[in-house]
Order: structure tokens, then C-alpha cells, then sequence
């Protein structure tokens, strides 16, 4: 049985200030929730020493947007594995296709990366997808296929999770069909050598599509940008049926 994860990527929102408000108003609706599932809150690095002392105790996991595939060094703006784990953090998103876009984030800088997470304890969460140039122009499979293979090269798939993100969804409001998102699911599945790697849908997942997202037979989660921000909606999502 894949283990289910329903992860929240905040992005570069939400101040300490902001964070401890969302927790009051968010750790209480998981009193019901069912036990089949893992939640993870992947934070800005300012937020993460709070959380990692308010989360201590909840089923709520700490995850991050970024590592580095070095220790230590001289390396302005960046952040390392042994850092990251020391206050408890247990995933890290990366690949994330703002990353790819915006900090000339590469296949080649994700492997380091991906090797670097596991190499200390982390569970990564590997991200692609397509843009919607590349989708109208037939290219999504060859892509993400492209994607896995650079990107896993020496990866442990033992220790994986990865995220289906088509760009053109992301924060859009454009969903992709379920049924779509699940047919590249089971071609990402497809090229793995570990099948039982948890696979997540991202992009526009909201509180009225969840239930038909997560009732795909290939989607095992998903990553939640926008929808993941307000108490109510995040808990609504992370309480699919
Ligand atoms: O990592 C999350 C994704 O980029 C999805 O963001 P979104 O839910 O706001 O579309």
C-alpha cells in the first residue's frame, strides 16, 4: 500500500507572526483525520524554528523549499541538509518548477540536490511537469521523461516522493482533469524501478476538487501551493474522502 501525503508549500508567504495564527486555527481541525496519511507544511526558512517547536507532538511534518548539496561552504543564500535536520525538518521540495524558472534551477542541480536531502535524512520531493507551450506542442511525455531520468540519476527510491506539477496549472485555477493528471502519474510510475514511490498531483488543488483527485488510482497526494495558505480550506483538503 503507497503511503498517502497531502504536503502545503507556502512558498514565500506567511511571516512568524502570520504562521502561529494559522496554527491556531489549523492544528485543531486534525483531530478526525484519518490516520491513512501523512501532512507535511514545506515553510519559508524563517518559519520553520517556530513551527518546529509548535508542530513537536502534532502529526504535522516540517518540510523546506530548498537544500544544497554541500555540508557547509561559502554558499550566500543557501541552506544545508545537517541545518535543516537539526530542527527537525524531514522533507524538502525540490525542483519546484519556480525554481527551474526563476534561479536557473537545472536537471543537474536537482540530482545534487536530491542526493544531498537523502544524504542526510531527508525526504525529498522531486517536482515536474510540463509548461503549457510544451504541453500544446506534444512534448509532456518525452519531458517529464526526460525530467525522471536526469534528475534520479543515483537517487535512493526508497526514500522519494515526487510531485506531477503541469505549470500551467499552478495558480491558475486551470486543474488538470483528474483523469489526466492521473494517465501522467502512471507514466511517471512507469519509469521508476521503485513502484511503490508515492506520486502527488500539484496545481489548483482546492477543497472542491480533492476528493476527485485523490480518488485517482495512481495519485497518491498532492502538493498544495494557494489552497494551503487558510486554515479552513487546508484542512478541508487534508480531510479528503
Ligand atoms: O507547490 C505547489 C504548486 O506550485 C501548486 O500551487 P497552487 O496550488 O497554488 O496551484
Amino acid at each position: 500500500m503507497r503511503k498517502k501525503v497531502i504536503a502545503g508549500n507556502w512558498k514565500m508567504y506567511k511571516t512568524q507572526a502570520e504562521t502561529s495564527e494559522f496554527l491556531l486555527n489549523f492544528l485543531h481541525t486534525l483531530e478526525e483525520t484519518p490516520e491513512d496519511r501523512e501532512i507535511v507544511l514545506c515553510v519559508p526558512f524563517t518559519d520553520l524554528g517556530i513551527l518546529s517547536k509548535s508542530l513537536h507532538g502534532s502529526r504535522v511534518q516540517l518540510g523546506a523549499q530548498n537544500v544544497h548539496w554541500e555540508e557547509q561552504g561559502a554558499y550566500t543564500g543557501e541552506i544545508s541538509g545537517p541545518m535543516l535536520t537539526e530542527i527537525g525538518v524531514r522533507y524538502v521540495v525540490i525542483g519546484h518548477s519556480e525554481r527551474r524558472q526563476y534561479f536557473n534551477e537545472t536537471d543537474e542541480t536537482v540530482n545534487l540536490r536530491l542526493k544531498a536531502a537523502q544524504r542526510y535524512g531527508l525526504t525529498p520531493i522531486l517536482c515536474v511537469g510540463e509548461s503549457k507551450q510544451q504541453r500544446d506542442a506534444l512534448e509532456t511525455e518525452s519531458l517529464i521523461i526526460s525530467q525522471l531520468a536526469k534528475g534520479l540519476v543515483d537517487v535512493d527510491q526508497n526514500n522519494l516522493i515526487i510531485a506531477y506539477e503541469p505549470i500551467w496549472a499552478i495558480g491558475t485555477g486551470d486543474t488538470c482533469e483528474s483523469i489526466e493528471a492521473n494517465r501522467v502519474i502512471g507514466l511517471i510510475r512507469s519509469q521508476l524501478s521503485n513502484p511503490d514511490v508515492p506520486i502527488q498531483y500539484g496545481g489548483s488543488v482546492k477543497p472542491n476538487n480533492i476528493d476527485e483527485i485523490m480518488a485517482q488510482p495512481e495519485i497518491d497526494g498532492a502538493l498544495v501551493g494557494g489552497a494551503s495558505l487558510e486554515p479552513s480550506s487546508f484542512a478541508r483538503i487534508v480531510n479528503y474522502q
